[in-house]
């Protein structure tokens, strides 16, 4: 089998290997110069002089602590940068990278004039006894400055490509931002925060210009290995060789090691099967625990950890982009359908909390409006299209996460969790990652982490669209059982009619952001009441304007229906597919409606044929027996003969 690497290789244009060849040469020349003069023999003699070990033990120390620094400041910055649109942020961003491009002797002038004895602060640290030119915490201030910028941009570029649903998800069971970001956040980022600290430290340890400026060259104090090459260079070119070699080997053991993570590729968009990177660690858990624990300022609209008594009826009116009022029963499940676009997602985001497209100018859920309530404190839990399980976390800890968030104890919100997940048939993958569990048990799991926190309004964005015919069958079903003991409102966004019509109690239809229909499956396949829904639910729809014996449609076109509506009404015809006959000759007879189409599309559906025949102004699916088309020697492109009687036609007024 031949390869097509050679073959790409070969197209490779010479133009650009040439100077891509030297531009490698160029940097790898001064390496091999390093290599070629170390002096070999007496490199353990050089690498182990007082000196050179002080200067070591020095730079480990203040490289160490520039990085603390940098984490401590860098990475909420970073997040900041990621997550939030705030006017200045090309200038923060601009600022951040400052420190990059400037000469680092340029630096350190300016670390003087911010934090030098006569800089801008230097007086007030004074005041408390700090004083940072020419002292070790001042060698840590030039390298942390120098270096920050490095773990800002990079970690910046790992939160950016990790999708906001899972801090969402977690903030809509009730996590509050801290521990959203410390909980799902920074373990979700572990790699690329790793990579980023590391390319932070490599480039602390380094560090030069600003340190000799701004903290000078003190032995023991300031005389970090770098400045060591420097001095030595002068009496002892031999030894800064040597100390050179010690520095690029570290920094090329860093480089490698990270094989490109800096540039926040190594995170990708986490999926349910990514690997899981590593849990947050115990004691920062503990520590968001003791927040969560702390009593909530809005008690009304915290969720509840028990059992409610009562059961949660929805009211609500939306305004923004997805404009609409609604109300529901305890107990309903709506299902929310619409064109692409619709709003049917900006409709959900409003009632989380998550969008300043729309949003919910009152949310009644029972007796609380938790419209002015932040996410986390809404009761309004949120299953997102694939689940979005926090991949770091096992199935039990996915379910158990919201009853943690409202500081149900570890060992009871366990156990809840767990019976959670034997209600919805789960049980036995407790102990797995969502990486090793299929799509539908992920469904499962999250709609078991949803409903685990007792929500007072549970929605679930497209819950079945992941999954194949014969598994989306089976989780409708026991989907329609689970929700059946829910006690608040549950919308269900959905493209598919079967699930709008099998699994709600009520169909809101959206278009351009508004409600053109709320009312029953039954209703609203009787009466559609815009062509879209008509049409999603295999019915022919034209719209028009009603006449005294039927409707005229815009080209002129007109159909004759047994019950017309008061004249002039707007109104949409709706036939059945299987209402609709067709014919190799024109029919005579009953049939008032009759008009000659080409046949588009032929599909097979079970023992019986759908055509779509089109013609100017008057679509139409028909679907007929595969003998009847057997018969008419239907073909795609053939023209026939379309009639519908005027008593199958309903006439809806819209
Ligand atoms: N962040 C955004 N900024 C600006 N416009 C947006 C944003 N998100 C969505 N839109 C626009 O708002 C409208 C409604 O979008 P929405 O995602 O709510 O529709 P949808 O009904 O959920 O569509 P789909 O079925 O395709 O998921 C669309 O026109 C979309 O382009």
């Amino acid at each position: 089998m031949t390869s097509t690497r050679p073959a790409a290789a070969a197209r490779l244009p010479i133009a650009l290997v040439l100077p891509a060849l030297a531009a490698v040469c160029f940097l790898a020349l001064p390496l091999a110069g390093v290599l070629a003069r170390t002096p070999w023999s007496t490199l353990p003699d050089q690498l182990t002089s007082p000196e050179v070990t002080q200067a070591l033990w020095l730079s480990l120390t203040v490289s160490l602590w520039a990085l603390g620094l940098a984490v401590v400041l860098g990475v909420p910055l970073a997040w900041i940068l990621a997550r939030v649109d705030f006017p200045g942020k090309p200038a923060v961003r601009a600022l951040v990278m400052l420190p990059m491009v400037l000469p680092p002797t340029v630096g350190g002038v300016a670390l003087l004039m911010g934090f030098g004895r006569r800089g801008l602060l230097g007086p007030l640290l004074a005041d408390f006894g700090v004083t940072l030119p020419f002292s070790t915490p001042g060698a840590v201030v030039a390298a942390a400055f120098v270096a920050m910028p490095f773990l800002v941009i990079s970690l910046e570029g790992t939160l950016t490509s990790l999708h906001p649903r899972y801090e969402e998800t977690a903030a809509s069971l009730g996590a509050r931002p801290l521990r959203a970001f410390l909980t799902v956040t920074v373990p979700m980022a572990a790699p690329g925060l790793v990579a980023a600290a590391a390319l932070c430290w490599a480039r602390a340890l380094g560090e030069f210009g600003a340190t000799i400026t701004f903290a000078g060259n003190l032995p023991g104090v300031t005389q970090t290995l770098p400045l060591n090459v420097y001095l030595l260079l002068q009496d002892n070119p031999e030894g800064a060789t040597s100390v050179s070699l010690l520095l690029l080997v570290v920094a090329m053991v860093v480089l490698t090691g990270l094989r490109g993570r800096w540039t926040g590729s190594g995170a990708r968009t986490a999926t349910a099967a990514d690997p899981a990177p590593a849990a947050a660690p115990d004691a920062v858990l503990d520590a968001v625990e003791a927040e969560a624990e702390a009593p909530a300022p809005a008690a009304s609209a915290t969720v509840p950890t028990e059992p409610p008594p009562e059961r949660w009826p929805l009211k609500t009116t939306v305004t923004g982009f997805t404009r609409l009022s609604l109300e529901a029963e305890p107990g309903t499940t709506v299902a929310v359908v619409g064109p692409n676009g619709a709003g049917k997602t900006t409709l959900l985001r409003a009632l989380l909390g998550l969008t300043h497209r729309a949003h919910a100018e009152q949310l009644l859920l029972g007796a609380v409006d938790a419209a002015g309530a932040p996410p986390h404190k809404r009761g309004v839990a949120w299953v997102p299209q694939d689940g979005a399980l926090f991949p770091h976390l096992t199935v039990l800890g996915n379910t158990a996460y919201g009853l943690r968030a409202q500081g149900v104890p570890r060992r009871s919100a366990r156990a809840q969790a767990q019976l959670w997940l034997d209600r919805l048939g789960v049980g036995d993958l407790a102990d797995r990652k969502p990486g090793r569990i299929s799509g539908g048990q992920a469904g499962r799991v999250a709609l078991a982490r949803a409903l685990a926190v007792r929500p007072r309004l549970l929605l679930l964005d497209e819950p079945l669209a992941a999954l194949d015919q014969t598994t989306r069958a089976k989780v409708r079903h026991t989907l329609r059982e689970h929700l059946a003991g829910f006690t608040g409102a549950c919308l269900i966004v959905t493209h598919d009619p079967v699930e709008a019509v099998t699994l709600a109690d009520r169909v809101l239809v959206l278009e351009d952001g508004r409600a053109v229909q709320y009312a029953s499956p039954a209703d609203v396949a009787r009466h559609p009441r815009s062509p879209w829904v008509a049409r999603m639910l295999g019915r022919n729809a034209w719209a028009g304007t009603a006449k005294a014996d039927g409707l005229e449609l815009p080209g002129g076109a007109r159909l004759v229906a047994a019950e017309p509506l008061p004249e002039g009404t707007a109104a949409l015809a709706v036939v059945g597919p299987e209402a609709v006959s067709l014919h190799r000759v024109r029919p005579s007879g009953s049939p008032r409606n009759v008009w000659q189409g080409q046949v588009r599309e032929l599909t097979a559906l079970g023992s019986r044929m759908r055509a779509l025949v089109t013609s100017d102004g008057l679509d139409a699916l028909a679907e007929i027996t595969a003998s009847a088309a057997a018969e008419l020697a239907l073909a795609e492109g053939g023209t026939v003969w379309v009639s519908v009687k005027a008593t199958e036609i309903t006439l809806v007024a819209l």
